[in-house]
């Protein structure tokens, strides 16, 4: 079986993770675990997996768990087929309202603000997002949406994930929180960005400028930086590349770095190594809890499950879980999207918008529209 099934099928509320891989469809509830501490939440769900050997717990976690829950399910029916390949893109239909949350002059501001923050010290990175409203006036084919992102490679992990609210998250990012098989895990962090362009000499001046910026470097050692030191506990081994590379997608090229560690208790689980490495400071901040702080203090509107984390994990406590970026929260008759973007002393206000409107392309460009 392929992946083309599984996209037929999937329904609001369902979820859905494709990778290069497989894709995993996983429908209904047998049981759901919601839960502020994310921590608790990866010790309760494997114990309640050790019941149902055959089945899998899915979920996401939110950006930040004092506005809302940990969402864990062990689905009745899960799955698992080959990797998606390019199709037709499917028909989505147009807006038939659009409006920036905050509108751009604001955002500048806000990141204008942080930056004069982290230059006067204390705080060494924050990442700042911004919200893209869409109404229509049918109903948001989200299986379309899917199909589109997962079938057109958008980013490495194409996922939709029902929510508690009713509501749908479908995205498809580039970035690998952690992922566990057996042993070995493995975490792809990602920060310092510029934009893919259709034109290849200009698309790879920009490929040049982010591999040679000083200010991406810094913005994404700072992230590896956090990623070890999390992860350095877990593991008896730790294998960390000296100086990150470049990975793209379809519509952005990232600063990437692949850490991989072996475990040094097969106990802990990708859950609960996903619990800990989250918020990272690719989407958060450093130090973690004053970012957070000026995360809620400058954005005026609440992340829900952007930037928090989307995956699943087996009995035995193997597991992938991704970065949930680069995505948009699906209503019956409204999206919201959500882009952010690290923002260092070095950083430049505009350029700052320039790259959220960059990354809402991964879902503006599945849904074809060109705003
Ligand atoms: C926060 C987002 O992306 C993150 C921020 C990046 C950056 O600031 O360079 C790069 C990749 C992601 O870790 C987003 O897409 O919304």
């Amino acid at each position: 079986m392929d992946a083309d099934r599984l996209l037929e099928d999937y329904t609001p509320g369902d979820f859905f993770f494709g990778t290069s891989r497989r894709a995993i469809l996983g429908s209904g509830s047998q049981q759901v675990f919601t839960g502020a501490d994310v921590v608790s939440l990866s010790e309760i769900v494997p114990e309640a997996l050790a019941g149902s050997p055959e089945s899998l717990a899915v979920g996401v976690l939110p950006f930040d768990t004092a506005g809302v829950p940990g969402h864990i399910i062990i689905p009745e029916t899960v799955r698992v087929a080959g990797p998606a390949r390019p199709r037709e893109r499917k028909f989505i239909g147009a807006p038939s309202a659009v409006r920036a949350v905050p509108d751009p002059v604001r955002h500048v501001e806000a990141v204008g603000r942080a930056v004069k923050i982290l230059r006067d010290g204390g705080l060494r990175k924050v990442v700042l997002a911004r919200a893209l409203d869409l109404e229509f006036d049918f109903d948001v084919p989200g299986q379309a949406i899917l199909h589109n992102l997962a079938t057109d490679k958008a980013g490495a992990y194409t996922y939709a994930a029902g929510l508690p609210n009713g509501r749908s998250l479908i995205g498809a990012t580039p970035e690998l929180l952690l992922s566990r098989v057996g042993g070995q895990v493995i975490s792809h962090p990602h920060a310092g960005s510029m934009p893919r362009s259709a034109d290849p000499v200009t698309d790879r001046e920009n490929a040049d400028i982010l591999a040679n910026s000083r200010k991406d470097h810094v913005e994404h050692a700072i992230l590896t930086e956090a990623i070890v030191e999390t992860l350095r506990p877990f593991c008896r081994r730790l294998d960390v590349p000296r100086s990150p590379s470049l990975v793209s997608t379809p519509t952005m090229w990232h600063l990437g770095t692949v850490v991989k560690g072996e475990l040094a208790d097969r106990d802990v689980t990708a859950l609960r190594l996903a619990a800990a490495l989250h918020p990272t400071p690719a989407i958060c901040g450093s130090p973690t809890e004053a970012a957070r702080q000026l995360v809620g203090e400058l954005e005026p509107f609440d992340r829900g499950y952007y930037a928090g984390a989307v995956g699943w994990m087996t009995p035995d406590g193997d597991g992938e879980w991704a970065v949930s970026i680069r995505c948009a929260e699906v209503a019956p008759r409204a999206l919201r999207l959500y882009a952010g973007g690290g923002i260092v002393p070095a950083s430049d206000p505009k350029a700052e918008l320039d790259e959220t409107s960059a990354k809402f392309q991964t879902l503006l460009r599945a849904m074809g529209l060109d705003l």
